[in-house]
């Protein structure tokens, strides 16, 4: 199994950063400072690396230092056959990627350093707007799987233009007739998505399962995968009858971009039923199977973001985690106190500081 990992991280004018170059270690790397002091920042920037977004689900704007209007995150990083130079660059509301030096689309990254990142509102994926679990599907598949990324780039598109002719048809621009060759290439590519995400779910519910068992032994965590159209002519029949509907509200209601999946445990969904601790548990579970698959279908060790996680988790949370931990590739652990983590970890790792002066120095 390859690791990929980071030598060198450069920010300029990212979040609190207006200049940055950290030599950070392929191991475990454990960064302490205070509230505020910018640990999740740094993680952000690690993230950039991996995505070109924001892992907070925030504008490229908000990331720019304030006052400022452009940022760059650069990586230097080694895998056993190469080495790699990695660089986002936003100015004037516009995104590039170099790799080595080289201009490439944003697609190009993924895959290329993959990233796993645990945070304080990774409970949203269970309690949040279906929206959260879509776009956790979505990232994690397409790093898996390029063809995914374009079909969904292309299913948005499709997205765009019809709903655009429904508004027209409604305002008395469009004709009903010219929605039928949208009809047939929007079910095409929405089934490809709806396939493959019921198949990363199917993929990763085992996993899971597994791990959350070794969590809270009583009870089965599930995954429910609930398409809102199950094949193209249940998708179709709803099209048809539903055409008015669409079109009074110039929206295309039907097709994967409205999809969702529940986390079960026994038989009662967890978002309603399960207890805070369960509902951790079960995302926890998620995420460390996540990173399983990762390993299993990229031959990849992922990169583990950890961003003050440990001190929320009972024991038997903490065995699932630094079990993960013990097979993973290079980690980033953000937290206040050292105290806070087990003793474990602490002789295994390069400790950081971040000082207020945003400087990180080995502590
Ligand atoms: N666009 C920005 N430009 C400049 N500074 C920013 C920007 N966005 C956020 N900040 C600053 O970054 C600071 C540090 O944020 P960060 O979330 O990294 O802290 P942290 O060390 O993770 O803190 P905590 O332990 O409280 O989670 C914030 O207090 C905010 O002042």
């Amino acid at each position: 199994m390859t690791a990929i990992s980071l030598r060198q991280l450069q920010l300029t004018n990212f979040r609190s950063y207006r200049e940055l170059t950290w030599n950070c270690q392929p191991g475990l790397n454990i960064i302490q400072g205070p509230n505020a002091a910018g640990k999740t920042n740094l993680l952000e920037a690690v993230g950039y690396l991996s995505f070109a977004r924001s892992l907070r689900q925030q504008q490229d704007q908000q990331v720019v230092s304030w006052g400022e209007n452009s940022f760059q995150v650069k990586g230097f990083c080694n895998t056993s056959q190469e080495n790699l130079e990695l660089a986002i660059i936003y100015q004037q509301n516009h995104k590039e990627l170099t790799i080595n030096g080289r201009h490439h689309r944003l697609v190009d990254l993924l895959g290329i350093l993959p990233v796993i990142y645990f945070g304080p509102d990774d409970l949203l994926l269970l309690k949040g707007a279906p929206v959260y679990r879509r776009q956790f599907l979505d990232r994690e598949i397409s790093i898996l799987d390029r063809l995914y990324c374009h079909s969904l780039q292309s299913y948005r598109r499709l997205l765009l233009q019809r709903n655009r002719l429904l508004r027209e048809i409604k305002a008395g621009r469009g004709k009903v007739q010219e929605l039928e060759p949208w009809n047939v290439q929007l079910v095409s590519t929405g089934l490809n998505i709806i396939q493959r995400r019921g198949a990363f779910l199917q993929a990763l519910e085992p996993l899971a399962a597994a791990i959350y068992q070794s969590m809270d032994a009583r009870e089965q965590l599930t995954l429910s995968y609930r398409p809102i159209v199950g094949d193209g002519e249940e998708w179709l029949a709803k099209i048809t009858a539903g055409q008015e509907r669409e079109i009074q509200a110039g929206l295309s209601l039907w097709g994967p971009h409205r999809d969702d999946f529940s986390f079960f445990i026994g038989d009662h969904e967890a978002r309603f039923f399960a207890s805070q601790g369960q509902q951790r548990s079960a995302v926890l579970a998620l995420k460390i199977a996540e990173a399983r698959i990762f390993m299993q279908v990229m031959g990849k060790r992922p990169i583990l973001l950890l961003d003050d996680v440990f001190s929320e988790l009972d024991s038997k949370r903490q065995q699932a985690l630094l079990e993960l931990l013990a097979t993973a590739g290079q980690t980033f652990l953000t937290t206040t106190e050292l105290t806070r983590l087990p003793a474990s970890l602490l002789e295994q790792a390069t400790l950081w500081k971040l000082s207020g002066e945003r400087r990180l120095v080995v502590g």
